[in-house]
């Protein structure tokens, strides 16, 4: 009988890929005795994936070679090389111990098909359904979404969880923020159950955690994490995270952690442009069966550019007072009811505040935007303050020359001009403008 599972590990060597076997079939321990062949397995994961590819052929050698014995799989070592794991938790035990304590989380709402595309989200939006067609796949793994707040990074991650088990139902995915795992975390560890914690989180197929900037400064939920991350990681498992800026911009993440980060795919979201925030008011009206005319769609895109979460909470205050009042949304409507909400986003937004923030992004003095030199350093800057005092406020090209140290309004478009082209072109450029814009409207 003890030769058993030597025999089958040879003809399976002839049969499957090294790797695999040295991968999935030779880290199995074997026993035999009592009419029986027990299999035991480092880990949940080697379990699974044992029974999912291996268990039938594994099945139809032991019956060629002992026919008549047993044959069992589960999570544990031998007990005479590790007689203090006596009691290994079997893998009936193990597998359906994540879905019963850990529901996925997931908003069956959010999907690819209502999700508006545009500049700003395109990259993102293709990795996301990449990653979903292909979960684990070492291209996106893990997913890395970022960028400013109510852009659509947690929208992607819970439209690839859905689309994961829509094209795999049986597969569990689980979101979570991030204070949701660290309260996890916490929890385990005065029930002082961590190793519950970890055969949960690192048995999923599927790990979406939002908003990981809330992990920095947390060493012992990092340290955790990354364990997590490696052990899904190393089993191919599909990884997403959202996080509000740039990983390596995160004060207080560890480097290891920032590094595993950016092995797989980190991709930004910006804000949307005028375009795409009208497509996603018209969407979203849509979607709710409210009558929304395409000219108060502009008028809300035009005005309000900070984020999509306000967009909707512009259309959702139109669509109550609407409905409550028995009006039509035209125009003078929208005006009327969203005054404030409009009032307040321009109010922000002056030139003085404009030339205020562009000065200190780029660490210079306001007066040195205002003033003559036209040193490279600081004419850059000026272009752009003027092309985004353009971009936000209402004031005309000749009041905006004048504003900057009487400049001609010829000056102010052609500052325009050069800044739209650089965005296009130039990644630095957009990230500087995209960066400019969220801190005046947010
Ligand atoms: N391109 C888009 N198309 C349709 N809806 C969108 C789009 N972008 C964002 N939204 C909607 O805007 C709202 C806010 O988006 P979401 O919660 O995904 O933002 P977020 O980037 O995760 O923000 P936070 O960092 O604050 O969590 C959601 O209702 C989402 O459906």
């Amino acid at each position: 009988m003890d030769s058993v599972w030597p025999q089958c590990l040879a003809r399976l060597e002839a049969e499957l890929p090294a790797d695999e076997v040295h991968t999935w079939l030779k880290p199995l321990q074997a026993e035999a005795g009592d009419g029986q062949l027990r299999l035991y397995a480092p880990n949940a994961f080697v379990v699974e994936t044992v029974r999912d590819r291996y268990l039938g052929r594994i099945r139809e050698l032991v019956a060629y070679f002992a026919d008549g014995i047993g044959l069992s799989l589960e999570v544990g070592s031998l007990r005479r090389t590790a007689p203090a794991a006596a009691a290994p938790a079997t893998a009936a035990e193990t597998r359906p111990a994540a879905p019963s304590t850990l529901p996925s989380n997931l908003d069956s709402h959010y999907s690819f098909d209502n999700f508006v595309e545009g500049r700003s989200n395109q990259l993102g939006r293709i990795a996301a359904l990449q990653a979903a067609q292909k979960p684990g796949d070492r291209a996106h793994n893990p997913l890395l979404l970022y960028g400013g707040t109510g852009l659509g990074k947690t929208h992607l991650m819970m439209a690839a969880g859905n689309l994961i088990r829509q094209q795999n139902p049986a597969a569990r995915v689980l979101y979570l923020r991030s204070e949701q795992f660290f309260s996890a975390m916490m929890r385990a560890f005065q029930d002082k159950s961590m190793d519950q914690f970890k055969r949960q989180f690192q048995s999923v197929d599927a790990l979406l955690i939002d908003d990981i900037q809330f992990f920095a400064g947390k060493d012992r939920t990092q340290e955790e994490f990354f364990h997590t991350f490696n052990a899904l990681f190393d089993f191919n498992r599909q990884i997403i995270l959202t996080c509000d800026r740039y990983p390596r911009e995160v004060d207080g993440m560890e480097p290891r952690l920032k590094s595993r980060l950016a092995w797989g795919l980190s991709v930004a979201i910006e804000p949307p442009d005028f375009e795409t925030r009208a497509a996603i008011v018209l969407s979203k009206a849509q979607q709710r069966g409210v009558a929304l005319p395409e000219d108060v769609a502009y008028l809300i895109a035009k005005k309000m550019r900070s984020n999509v979460r306000d967009l909707e909470g512009a259309l959702n205050t139109l669509a109550a007072r609407g409905n409550f009042m028995g009006r039509a949304i035209t125009v003078e409507f929208a005006q009327e009811t969203l005054r404030d909400l409009l009032r307040a986003q321009q109010q922000a937004i002056s030139i003085t505040n404009i030339q205020k923030t562009v000065a200190d992004y780029y660490q210079l003095r306001v007066a040195d935007l205002l003033g003559k030199k036209r040193t490279r350093s600081l004419a850059r800057p000026r272009q752009m303050a003027m092309a985004l005092a353009k971009e936000l406020t209402e004031h005309s090209l000749p009041e905006i020359g004048d504003a900057f140290g009487g400049r001609d309004h010829t000056t102010v478009l052609h500052a325009t001009r050069v800044i739209r082209d650089l965005v296009e072109t130039d990644g630095k450029q957009r990230e500087d403008w995209d960066k400019l814009i969220r801190k005046l409207t947010e």
